[in-house]
């Protein structure tokens, strides 16, 4: 069967992705515009899991605020692009899919080449399983010479107070604290918890990391491989007001875990080769 394919906000293309064909089942939908996945819901807490601004702006190239934006091939300002690089402004193609996964794929414009000249294929793909949604992200280099490109897919959680929120599993590891010029700290606490702007790069996070939703009572399980690090964001009060697509009390109901390539070397890879890392959420 065909994947789903219907209009979304701002008249933009999404896949809606669903487990079986009973109604209530577990339901997940992805954009086109940067193979952007904003929702999912399991059917095992019946909620959405993912945080997207009620300010959030369909209208490309601008990015969709909350979700999971794809960044590539450049994580923050660590290079010559615009932030978190261009994919995540990009409209990607439906390579493959059927009900429950779609593979959206992306190569690089004129504009683009100009911007970064490396030839690539990009390819997303979102599985949705019970309980489950994994999103593999494929780097491909069609060029002739190696390229390097850092990454992360910066997934926005929904949860219901933020203050009653944990991460959990990064104890130990050192982090480079994007609020105090990227200086390198180690996290001592056995959770990160949000009394006020957490933006952290972990780096060399383990491959399960825990979302404890206090409030909702219950837990995501992340996991990840080949992505090395692990992103930690809440804007709190004054970026949340900075930001035009975001709502000023918005910061209460999201924390971004992000599996990145940014504390670590970027990723180098020769011409022909594919780069494949892995992102795995489960409901507890
Ligand atoms: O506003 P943007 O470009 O979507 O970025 C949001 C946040 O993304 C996070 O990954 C960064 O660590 C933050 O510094 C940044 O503010």
């Amino acid at each position: 069967m065909a994947p789903n394919l219907v209009t979304g906000d701002g008249d933009l293309p999404k896949v809606v992705l669903r487990c079986g064909d009973e109604p209530g089942g577990d339901k997940a939908e992805v954009y086109l515009h940067g193979a952007h996945v904003t929702s999912w819901i399991p059917e095992a807490t019946g909620k959405e899991m993912i945080f997207v601004s009620k300010d959030a702006i369909f209208k490309p190239p601008k990015a969709i605020r909350g979700g999971v934006p794809v960044c590539f091939p450049q994580f923050s300002d660590m290079g010559p692009l615009g932030a978190h690089g261009f994919a995540r402004n990009s409209a990607f193609e439906v390579q493959d899919g059927e009900s429950d996964q779609v593979t959206l794929a992306l190569r690089p414009s004129e504009e683009d080449l100009e911007r970064w000249p490396q030839k690539f294929e990009l390819r997303i793909t979102v599985a949705l399983s019970p309980g489950c949604l994994t999103q593999t992200m494929e780097v491909q280099n069609m060029g002739s010479s190696a390229m390097e490109f850092t990454c992360a897919l910066h997934t926005y959680f929904r949860v219901e107070d933020v203050t009653n929120a944990q991460v959990k599993g990064l104890r130990g590891l050192t982090y480079l604290d994007n609020l105090q010029s990227r200086e390198r700290f180690t996290e001592a606490n056995a959770c990160v918890e949000f009394s006020g702007e957490v933006d952290r790069i972990y780096c060399g996070a383990p491959d399960t990391i825990d979302l404890v939703d206090g409030a909702a009572g219950h837990s995501v399980v992340i996991e990840k491989t080949g992505f090395p690090d692990a992103v930690v964001w809440n804007p709190w009060v004054d970026k949340a007001a900075s930001l035009k697509d975001f709502g000023d009390e918005e910061y209460k109901e999201m924390v971004c875990i992000e599996p990145a390539v940014a504390g670590s070397d970027p990723i180098s890879l020769d011409a022909g080769k594919m780069w494949t890392a892995v992102q795995k959420f489960m409901t507890r």
